[in-house]
């Protein structure tokens, strides 16, 4: 059976999901989730013309000076006065500048003396120096957050300041999680012998957690067909349920028997990744069905490729896929295999250098890596110093 390309399998996942229904939130619920319309501003910022300074509001026409000051501009008040030749207005930072005005002569470039005023420095260069103009950070009804842009701290100032203070957002998708496996016990027990902590779930959660995905823990299945059967039709008002473990060709391996008995429709099975062969897709009833493999690294590999662009598409995002940056390889690689790869790894001012374990159960690398090297299927070797796609992983 031909494996299947991780770009052709990451479209027929995102394609298998639909976009939730959009909500309008606070700006606290909304952070990490993505706009699910672009939001307009609804003033101009700022709102008038402004000082960036403290200092003297004054008519750049009449500079060396000297002036006579005639009043005093705070913020949040519209100076109710006009400067004729030669006076000058007080003014704080951030207050609107009186009619007249064009440039900001700062504090510690004047001399006051009563309403007197000299200047003592250099005085503002040009007309418009320390000014704020009105509009010029953006504009009433100009775009300040592009449909299926996420809520970041960035953009909840934009947001806030653009007088959107409730935005609109795609919604959460409710995110099922089964862990299959008999040796396999909750990570707050005791492994006793050759059984061990399921560590993929509480790992899972922590990837998702801030894509706002709302995660229900449905925990440890054993690998019996009825039970497993039993926990996929408690999962099926998820709209994404995500298994791990049972994905490959073992005896014991029951995901994907399990599905077809309960009448899903798979997609696909079968990447050609490393790690993460045995990823599987498909529908049951209304929920997306994801099988990541149950080793540790495989699973978190193919969630980051995967289970994350999943949840972004469905949550309105409109870059969905993790961004591939640029690294220079800092030792030679050998030619790869037939499955792409993606290697655990440590970037650092630009350069990048593989982990040494590989393993896809080796999970102290993974602890390790700040990034992953992608290498396509059957790429050539290469040298140090060539130019290595990344994807980051903080
Ligand atoms: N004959 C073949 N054997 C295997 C193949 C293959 O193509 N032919 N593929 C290998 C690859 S690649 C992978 S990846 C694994 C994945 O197999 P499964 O998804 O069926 O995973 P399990 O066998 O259930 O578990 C694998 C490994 O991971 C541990 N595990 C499972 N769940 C958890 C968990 N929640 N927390 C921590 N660790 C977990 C499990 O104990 C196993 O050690 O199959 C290869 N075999
Ligand atoms: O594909 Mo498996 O995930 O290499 O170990």
């Amino acid at each position: 059976m031909s494996l299947l390309p991780v770009a052709e399998a990451q479209a027929r996942l995102v394609a298998l999901g639909r976009v939730l229904p959009a909500e309008t939130v606070s700006l606290e619920q909304g952070t990490g989730r993505w706009a699910a319309r672009a939001h307009q501003a609804q003033r101009n910022q700022p709102a008038a013309d402004l000082s960036a300074m403290d200092g003297y509001a004054i008519r750049f026409a009449d500079l060396p000076g000297p002036w006579r000051v005639i009043g005093e501009s705070t913020p949040g008040t519209l100076p109710d006065l006009s400067l004729s030749p030669g006076e000058a207005v007080r003014i704080f930072t951030g207050a609107a500048l009186p009619d007249g005005a064009d440039a900001i002569l700062i504090q510690e470039e004047a001399t006051r003396d009563g309403d007197s005023l000299t200047l003592s420095g250099e005085g503002p260069r040009q007309s418009g120096q320390h000014v704020r103009r009105a509009g010029s950070d953006f504009m009433l009804g100009e775009t300040v957050i592009a449909q299926g842009a996420q809520i970041n701290a960035a953009r909840i100032a934009i947001a806030a300041l653009s007088g959107n203070g409730r935005v609109m957002v795609g919604g959460r998708p409710r995110v099922a999680l089964i862990s299959t496996g008999d040796e396999l016990v909750h990570h707050e027990q005791d492994a006793q012998g050759v059984n061990i902590p399921a560590s993929n779930a509480p790992m899972l959660r922590a990837l998702m957690t801030p894509s706002g995905a709302i995660i229900e823990d449905h925990g440890i299945v054993r690998d019996d067909f009825e039970t497993l059967a039993a926990a996929f039709r408690a999962a099926k008002d998820a709209d994404i349920i995500v298994t791990t473990g049972g994905a490959s060709v073992g005896d014991h391996d029951l995901v994907r028997p399990v599905l077809q008995s309960l009448g899903a429709a798979m997609d696909f099975w079968k990447i050609a990744m490393k790690p993460g062969k045995p990823l599987m897709a498909g529908t049951l009833g209304d929920s997306v069905v994801l099988g990541l493999p149950g080793n540790p690294v495989s699973a978190y590999v193919t969630a980051t490729l995967f289970l994350l662009p999943l949840i972004r598409a469905m949550s309105g995002a409109a870059e969905p896929l993790p961004p591939l940056h640029h690294g220079r390889l800092g030792h030679p690689l050998p030619a790869g295999g037939p499955r792409a790869e993606y290697l655990r790894a440590i970037w650092r001012a630009g350069d990048v250098v593989t982990a040494t374990d590989q393993d896809s159960a080796a999970v102290l690398s993974l602890a390790a890596a700040n990034a992953l090297i992608v290498r396509a299927a059957h790429a050539p070797a290469a040298p140090a110093g060539e130019t290595v796609d990344v994807i980051s992983l903080t």
